[in-house]
């Protein structure tokens, strides 16, 4: 059985999308890291994080942990404190493209598989009466970036290049494909 370390309910309808059966087994993980640490560097070593935690409680499991930033410039926006913390993040994004990386995890005994996988986001000129009815909305309060793709956050996009599930908080074809050579 899979243990997955994460209260994300994203990931969960991801998991269940690929068919995949799993426990929910949200880790209590240490979520920072170093000011200067890259992206992609930060999300392997937090979704490690998460299925370590997990994995202490679960020994003998296969426990999958993941986590998601968005990047622009060098910069790691994270979750939103306050809303008008995520009025700031949506004028940074604005009419610009930035990266959102997802880190995954899946740890067993004896073996560990840990990736980040990429997507492009371009979001339009984002008019600062939309910014404020979008944060009025609650959407951008639990999510990386102050936005959901997958919710009202589909109108500030222009495109994506690369998998959408990745932005949404798990790139679920890559690691269904792992987690079938975990037997699970
Ligand atoms: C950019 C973007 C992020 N997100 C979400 C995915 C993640 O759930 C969240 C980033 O926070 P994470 O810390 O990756 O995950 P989490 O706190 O929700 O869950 P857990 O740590 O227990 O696994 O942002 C969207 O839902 N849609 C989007 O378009």
């Amino acid at each position: 059985m899979l243990y997955l370390a994460s209260a994300s309910p994203r990931r969960r309808e991801l998991l269940d999308l690929a068919g995949i059966p799993y426990t929910t087994a949200p880790a209590n993980a240490d979520e920072r890291f170093a000011d200067g640490t890259p992206p992609e560097e930060a999300v392997r070593l937090l979704a490690r994080r998460k299925a370590e935690a997990c994995f202490a409680q679960h020994p003998g499991a296969v426990v999958l942990g993941a986590d998601t930033v968005v990047a622009l410039g060098g910069a790691i926006l994270g979750k939103p404190k306050t809303p008008a913390h995520a009025a700031d993040m949506l004028r940074l994004l604005s009419g610009k493209t930035h990266e959102v990386f997802t880190g995954f995890c899946v740890l067993a005994d004896g073996r560990c598989e840990v990736g980040a996988e990429r997507t492009e986001v371009t979001f339009y000129p984002l008019a600062e009466e939309e910014i404020q009815a979008y944060v009025a909305t609650g959407e951008p309060m639990d999510k990386a970036g102050a936005y959901g793709i997958q919710g009202k956050g589909a109108l500030l996009v222009q495109g994506i290049c690369g998998d959408y599930y990745n932005v949404v908080g798990l790139p679920v074809a890559r690691v269904a494909r792992i987690l079938r050579t975990f037997a699970v």
